[in-house]
């Protein structure tokens, strides 16, 4: 079911520091920021040979990852994206596997203008999972 890896985020306090770390002492490439008002993050992504690298930043008072920086305050790996060739077909069998599918299980519109999905880290060796429609 799992196609390639399209992502590994990591939250941070301050996207623009973030990205000038990046795109300075690491000699990557950086996009501009972008806010993700209904996901509740600012985002950029960082593009490598063979996958990217998602930072995201707090965005407005109910957002995930100021509840995650709460937790690991100097930030840290938040998630990992898998691709899928049907979200909708790997969710259900999640859901028949009995997995936690987050939110109301109908996929949402990603930062890539694809629909995604969440599982529960608690059921995945307590990595929180993004599944991206390919
Ligand atoms: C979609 C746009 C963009 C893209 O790539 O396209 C993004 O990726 S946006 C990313 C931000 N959005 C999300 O993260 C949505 C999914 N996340 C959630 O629904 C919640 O954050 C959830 C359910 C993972 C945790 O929320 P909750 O309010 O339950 O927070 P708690 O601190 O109470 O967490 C419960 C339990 O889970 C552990 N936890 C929380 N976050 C993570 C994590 N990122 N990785 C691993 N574990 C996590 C937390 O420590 C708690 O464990 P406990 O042992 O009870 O302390
Ligand atoms: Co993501």
């Amino acid at each position: 079911m799992l196609g390639r890896l399209n992502h590994v985020a990591i939250a941070v306090r301050d996207i623009a520091a973030a990205s000038k770390l990046y795109r300075g002492t690491l000699g990557a490439e950086v996009s501009e920021p972008e806010a993700l008002a209904e996901h509740g993050v600012t985002v950029v992504f960082i593009t490598l040979p063979n996958t990217k690298i998602e930072l995201l930043e707090p965005l407005g008072p109910d957002s995930p990852i100021a509840k995650f920086l709460e937790k690991n305050p100097d930030g840290g790996i938040h998630h990992i994206c898998y691709e899928v060739e049907d979200i909708l077909a790997a969710r259900d069998r999640l859901l028949n596997s009995g997995a936690r599918v987050l939110g109301s299980g109908a996929p949402k519109i990603g930062a890539h203008g694809k629909p995604v999905l969440f599982l529960h880290p608690k059921d995945f060796n307590g990595t929180l999972i993004e599944l991206e429609q390919a």
